[in-house]
């Protein structure tokens, strides 16, 4: 039988969540047509510990390391906002009401946050809610680091939730993992199914209306495809090296997929195509990319078939209104070396990827980089489809 995880005075967990890129399907997966998703080898980290008893620090702390902010709230003060926190006799996912997303507007509002990262509110706000409704009015300090770029398209905001979730339900009866085991440990079936629910929850709080895509890639791990709620695994017979380009220009979520909803709004039928569009590329990229391998289709002839997907895809988000002068910068670079590309994530700015086929030279690929480099954009070579959200016990005792 397992040793079961209970809180003690030292003892510190630590949760790691990836983010991750989209394939096809970004701002039509909200309106119910199919995305591809798949993780990315870069990280959220969580910290969660307690403070000594001999302490009597009865204060919730939240550190963002990267930006070297701290964030803290008298438990009294907590309780004084939201008199129901720790109420909850199940752990079901609950929505963050409006009456108690105005007690949290007020408790983020009275910790300053400088002017130019305001941006970090709503991730505040759904810290705030996931960590009342989880844990209750008790007293912790959690820290955070983060290897993802904040607003770019690479999920940052789901990571932050994943991660965070898992924290905090290590503490509950809902997960039960061998606390004497060291390194890296996956979650189980049903423990995965509980954080992904309550992650949404918190993407909520930060996008309005999420389609659930990213918390379930970061989540789950590997490679998806997804609709209207529902993951399905998926298994790559190609290799799928990607490049990935931040533009650097800053922009929202939320702002974004509210922009695609009032386009839908004022004209629906055209839109209806647009998006029923993008669930054809997006079903027909899950069946290239997980054709058996010797099949009648060469590896170049799929990376071929994938970058026709990629330029249409990318047309489609285009008439989504979501695109950027930078993001048609990177597009004109990576065509002149015959290279598919299109933005990831909400647009807008942010990241964009390029499919670097198998065959392609290093030569080659540096010198796309160093041109991209050149124009004051960062270029990434990461990973994809490593395992999602993953805890580690006993990381100080
Ligand atoms: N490590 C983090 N710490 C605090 N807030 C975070 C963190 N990562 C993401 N967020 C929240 O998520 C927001 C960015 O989410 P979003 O606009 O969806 O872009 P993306 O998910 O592509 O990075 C940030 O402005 C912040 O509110
Ligand atoms: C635009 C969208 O499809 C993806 C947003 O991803 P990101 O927050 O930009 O990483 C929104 C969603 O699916 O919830
Ligand atoms: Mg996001």
């Amino acid at each position: 039988m397992h040793e079961m995880f209970r809180e003690t005075q030292d003892m510190e967990i630590k949760t790691r969540a990836p983010g991750k890129i989209i394939l096809s399907g970004e701002h039509a997966v909200v309106h119910g047509s199919t995305a591809v998703a798949a993780s990315l080898d870069l990280f959220t980290y969580v910290s969660l510990s307690f403070p000594p008893h001999s302490d009597n620090d009865n204060t919730l702390k939240l550190q963002l390391k990267d930006m070297s902010l701290e964030f803290s709230w008298p438990i009294s003060r907590i309780k004084e906002a939201l008199p129901k926190s720790g109420s909850l006799t199940s752990l079901a996912p609950v929505s963050c009401s409006v009456e108690s997303s105005k007690s949290i507007a007020a408790l983020v509002e009275e910790q300053n946050i400088p002017e130019a990262k305001v941006g970090l509110a709503s991730g505040v706000s759904a810290f705030l809610w996931l960590y009342t409704s989880i844990r209750g009015l008790k007293p912790a300090t959690v820290v955070v680091t983060s290897e993802l770029p904040l607003g770019s398209g690479l999920g940052s905001s789901a990571a932050f939730c994943v991660a965070l979730t898992a924290a905090l339900l290590a503490f509950t009866d809902s997960v039960s993992l061998d606390v004497s085991l060291r390194g890296w440990l996956s979650f189980g079936e049903k423990e995965l199914e509980l954080i992904n629910k309550w992650a949404f929850e918190g993407e909520k709080i930060i996008h309005g209306k999420p389609s659930g895509i990213d918390n379930t890639v970061s989540t789950y791990g590997h490679m998806i495809s997804f609709k209207s709620g529902k993951l399905t695994h998926m298994k790559s017979t190609v290799p799928l090296k990607m490049l990935i380009t931040n533009t650097k220009v800053g922009r929202n979520t939320k702002a974004l997929v509210t922009g695609v909803s009032e386009r839908t709004l004022k004209h629906p039928d055209a839109m209806a195509f647009v998006f029923s569009a993008v669930d054809s590329i997006s079903k027909e990229l899950t069946t290239i990319i997980q054709s058996p391998a010797p099949d009648n289709l060469s590896v170049t002839e799929k990376e071929e078939k994938i970058e026709h997907l990629i330029d249409m895809n990318q047309g489609l988000l285009q008439c989504m209104g979501v695109c950027h002068a930078t993001i048609e910068t990177v597009l004109r670079t990576t065509v002149k070396y015959k290279l598919a590309s299109k933005l990831t994530g909400a647009g807008g700015g942010g990241c964009v990827l390029t499919l670097l086929p198998t065959l392609l030279s290093r030569i080659i690929i540096d010198k796309v980089i160093s041109e991209l480099e050149s124009s004051k954009f960062q270029c990434f070579l990461t990973g994809i489809g490593g395992k999602g959200v993953e805890i580690c016990f006993g990381v100080s005792s």
